[in-house]
């Protein structure tokens, strides 16, 4: 089994900043944290966001260049990246067989339902799960349809168990089939169809 690059493996200055953005995300969603009300801490977040977005590249300059390259895309994506603050973040393993793994807990920022997972987060990480199973396949290609069934809840702070899998292909068409796992019993299928297309990164 092998692990899917999305980093380097020792955080660097940007991972420990996203990690620590996400840790702030879930402390002010937490009703307790009466402290992040506080004009002090608020003005503080502020200042440093202003900071930050004065010398942030232009948003044109995020989808080309080095940002875009492959490994860029994984760093940065909404589910795997570690630079990226809104990603989870998940870390996923390609299996002997192909299909592709990962294990995770949602924390409180990913809530729909109470206590549970939103259900459209549940198919983002299912559609980049496929996309690694793809990837792996040779058959990397950009989302054209997902089905999502919602079979059980899945709760957040319980750990989850992500798959993706290749099913079959059809010149530029690749349908995989992903799932999110909790105890043992499948909480949500998806079904997708990939139509292979080249990506100008
Ligand atoms: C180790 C490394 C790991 C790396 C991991 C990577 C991680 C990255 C993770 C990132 C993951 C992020 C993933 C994302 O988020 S991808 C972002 C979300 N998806 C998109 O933005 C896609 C937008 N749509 C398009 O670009 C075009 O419409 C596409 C490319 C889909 C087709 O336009 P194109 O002009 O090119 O093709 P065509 O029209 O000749 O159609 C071709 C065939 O396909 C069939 N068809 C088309 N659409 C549909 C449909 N909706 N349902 C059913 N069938 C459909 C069509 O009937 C035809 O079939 P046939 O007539 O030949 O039988």
């Amino acid at each position: 089994m092998n692990e899917v690059d999305s980093g380097s493996g020792t955080p660097d200055a940007v991972e420990v900043a996203a990690d620590a953005v996400r840790r702030l995300t879930a402390a002010i969603l937490e009703s307790r944290v009466r402290g992040v009300a506080t004009p002090d801490v608020s003005e503080k977040i502020s200042v440093l966001a202003d900071r930050l977005e004065a010398v942030a590249a232009h948003p044109r300059e995020c989808v080309t260049g080095k940002i875009g390259t492959h490994e860029g895309a994984l760093q940065r994506s909404p589910v795997s990246g570690p630079k990226n603050p809104v990603a989870i973040p998940l870390r996923f393993e390609q299996c002997d067989d192909g299909s592709s793994l990962a294990h995770t807990e949602f924390p409180r920022q990913y809530q729909g339902p109470p206590g549970l997972v939103h259900g459209g987060v549940s198919g983002l990480v299912l559609d980049v799960a496929m996309a690694v199973a793809n990837s792996a396949a040779g058959r990397a290609g950009v989302t054209a349809e997902m089905t999502l069934r919602y079979l059980r809840p899945t709760p957040l702070y319980t750990e989850v168990t992500v798959r993706g899998r290749h099913v079959r292909v059809e010149g530029r068409k690749t349908w995989s089939q992903g799932t999110l796992e909790v105890d043992g019993e499948t909480t949500v299928v998806c079904d997708g169809l990939f139509i292979t297309k080249e990506l100008a990164l």
